[in-house]
Parts: C-alpha cells; sequence; structure tokens
C-alpha cells in the first residue's frame, strides 16, 4: 500500500534548513493499521502530508496506493482518505448535505452520494444527528464525522493526523471503535500519528517510532517492548528480612534482573528486577518463595511500555516531551 525510499523534506526558515525528515523507507501492507510515534516535531505530520499529495518531497520516492506521489498525486488523492488535524467540515452546513457534498466532489453520482454519505452516519453513529448543524456537534462527534468525510469514496487506504487530539477518553475508546468496524467491513488500510503512547499501543499493529526525521525503529508494540526491555517483577513482603530473603531468591533465578530492594516504610518491603518474561518466570519464583519460606503479600508482573522503548532508544521520555 505505502513503499518510501530516503523519503526527505527540508524546509527553509530563513538562512537555516529544517531537515523535518530525513530519509525515510516505509512499507506498510494492505489492511495494515500502523501508527507513527514520536514526540512533538519528530517529523510526523510531515511524512503524512508527504504521503498524502500536501507537500512535494526534497528528494526521495513515495508510491502510494499504487501511485507514485510525485508524478500522478491526483491519483493517489482519489484512492486514499485523509483525516488531518482539526475539523474540516463547515462549520454552518448540516451534517447530512457536508457528507453529500464531499461525496459529490470525489465524483459520485447523486443516488450513491446519498446513500453512502447515510450509511456511514448510520455506521458511525452520527444517524440521530444528521439533521443539526456541524457546528452543533460535540468533538468526538465532530471527530467522527471528519472520519465518514475521509470515507465517503471508499478509500482503501485512510490516513489519520491525531486522530483523538482533544477527545476525552471516552470519546477516544469510541472512535476506535468505529474505526475498528471500518476495518472489519471494509478492510481499509490505515495510517495514523499519534502522542498518546496507550494509544499506539492498543490500537495499531505495527508501530513507527519517529525521531529527528527518521524513524528510529519499527515493529509490533509487543515486538518492541520485548526488544528493548524485560519485564518488570515488583515483589512485596511485610518485613524487612523477608525482603531480603526474596532478593537472594531473585538474584538466583535472575542474576541479570538488577535485582533492587526497596524499602517502602511500614510493611512495605518491595523486591524488583527485570525478566525477559514475567510470565515465564512467575510459576517457579513462587515456589523458590516458598521453599525459602518467604511470606509474600503482593506480586506484580508490568510490561514494559512504549515509553519504556523510547527512553531506552533515545535517551528520553516522549512523556516529558509531550507536556
Ligand atoms: N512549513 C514549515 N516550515 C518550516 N518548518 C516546518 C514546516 N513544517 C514543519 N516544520 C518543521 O519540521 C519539523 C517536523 O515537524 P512535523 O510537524 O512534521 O512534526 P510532528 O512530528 O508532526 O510534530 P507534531 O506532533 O507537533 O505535529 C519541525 O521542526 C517543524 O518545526
Amino acid at each position: 500500500m505505502i513503499h518510501t525510499r530516503e523519503l526527505t523534506r527540508h524546509f527553509r526558515v530563513g538562512k537555516e534548513t529544517v531537515e523535518a525528515v530525513r530519509g525515510v523507507d516505509i512499507d506498510v501492507s494492505e489492511g495494515e493499521q500502523v501508527a507513527l510515534l514520536g514526540p512533538n516535531g519528530a517529523g510526523k505530520s510531515t511524512t503524512l502530508r508527504m504521503l498524502t499529495t500536501l507537500l512535494d518531497p526534497t528528494s526521495g520516492t513515495a508510491a502510494v496506493a499504487g501511485r507514485d506521489v510525485r508524478t500522478e498525486p491526483a491519483e493517489v488523492r482519489r484512492r486514499i482518505g485523509f483525516v488531518g488535524q482539526g475539523h474540516g467540515a463547515g462549520e454552518e452546513q448540516r451534517v447530512r448535505d457536508e457528507l453529500y457534498t464531499q461525496g459529490l466532489l470525489y465524483g459520485l453520482d447523486r443516488r450513491t452520494a446519498r446513500r453512502r454519505g447515510d450509511d456511514l452516519l448510520e455506521m458511525l453513529d452520527l444517524a440521530p444527528a444528521s439533521g443539526r448543524e456541524v457546528s452543533t456537534l460535540s468533538g468526538g462527534q465532530q471527530r467522527r464525522l471528519d472520519i465518514a468525510m475521509g470515507l465517503v469514496h471508499r478509500p482503501g487506504l485512510l490516513f489519520l493526523d491525531e486522530p483523538s487530539a482533544g477527545l476525552d477518553p471516552h470519546s477516544r475508546a469510541n472512535l476506535w471503535e468505529h474505526v475498528a468496524r471500518l476495518r472489519a467491513e471494509f478492510g481499509t488500510t490505515v495510517v495514523l500519528t499519534t502522542h498518546y503512547l496507550d494509544e499506539a499501543d492498543s490500537a495499531a499493529e505495527r508501530v513507527l517510532v519517529i525521531d529527528h526525521g527518521l524513524v528510529i525503529a519499527d515493529g509490533t508494540p509487543d515486538e518492541l517492548k520485548g526488544r528493548v526491555f524485560g519485564d518488570l517483577v515488583s515483589l512485596t513482603f511485610a518485613d524487612q528480612v523477608q525482603a531480603r530473603g526474596a532478593a537472594e531468591v531473585a538474584e538466583r533465578l535472575a542474576p541479570d534482573g538488577g535485582v533492587e530492594a526497596l524499602d517502602g516504610g511500614g510493611a512495605h518491603h518491595e523486591v524488583r528486577f527485570r525478566v525477559p518474561r514475567g510470565d515465564a518466570v512467575l510459576p517457579e519464583l513462587l515456589r523458590a518463595l516458598d521453599a525459602a519460606d518467604l511470606d509474600l503479600s503482593a506480586v506484580q508482573v508490568q510490561r514494559p511500555t512504549l515509553d519504556d522503548v523510547f527512553l531506552t532508544l533515545t535517551g528520553r521520555s516522549l512523556r516529558e516531551e509531550d507536556q
């Protein structure tokens, strides 16, 4: 669906050159849902704008939906949907008319435009709002209307730039449910950008981590996390003597786990370490603690987050940069 090679975009700002995207190779297969994840200014939007023909590359190539973005931009546009940041619908139009007009703009005949529009309103839970003016919709409804606008011509490939920015958690969850339904129904390929780590983690099958205009990691959320970090195992004990005993057991089972004993005060003494797979070590660990007569009060296994991945790759936290 998407193949880029050495895709590059520079901007001239006064006498300076900003290297927004510095030669990225991206491959997306049909039906995939891929997230571009990175801090502010990493080059995500610039990449998306090149892939959607809104911006010319400085150098490199990009084939999108089988067409070249430089030489066949109109053909690319016909085959894709793009939902940019901020909503693109007119404020005073009624929801149903807005979608209908968009269908006509894409060259659909009146009947098809009407039918597709109504189907999408139904599917995106907007049918009850179809007679309302766009300006009266809630944030979540506006975002869903944006998505409907990007889908009215049934593109095989949908680009979503920060689709859930500014939405409350409930509307975000609702939006992703709708996107999942669209994919199940039409097999739409989805490429999105996001700041939200949990969103990249849960919504994307594959994550491209972008930093300073480069793709610095590419894989499923699990692959990325598995490659970089082990799981964090935390054991809690009611007293320090037991915690010390547990630290010895942990050293035996996970000699490279960086075992730490933390005194949380009172009845909260914690032992922490990392292992490649927490679930794999747990049965043996529990048996060993039991055999040593250590009375565990709580155990927790935490898989690494995408933020841990970013931290390991760059030495910086995505969260910090986001604030
Ligand atoms: N039109 C432009 N003129 C000059 N510089 C630009 C332009 N567009 C983007 N840039 C610069 O290119 C770099 C990448 O920006 P881009 O918007 O692609 O990042 P991003 O990862 O999408 O960030 P955000 O999440 O904040 O949108 C930034 O340094 C930005 O300031």
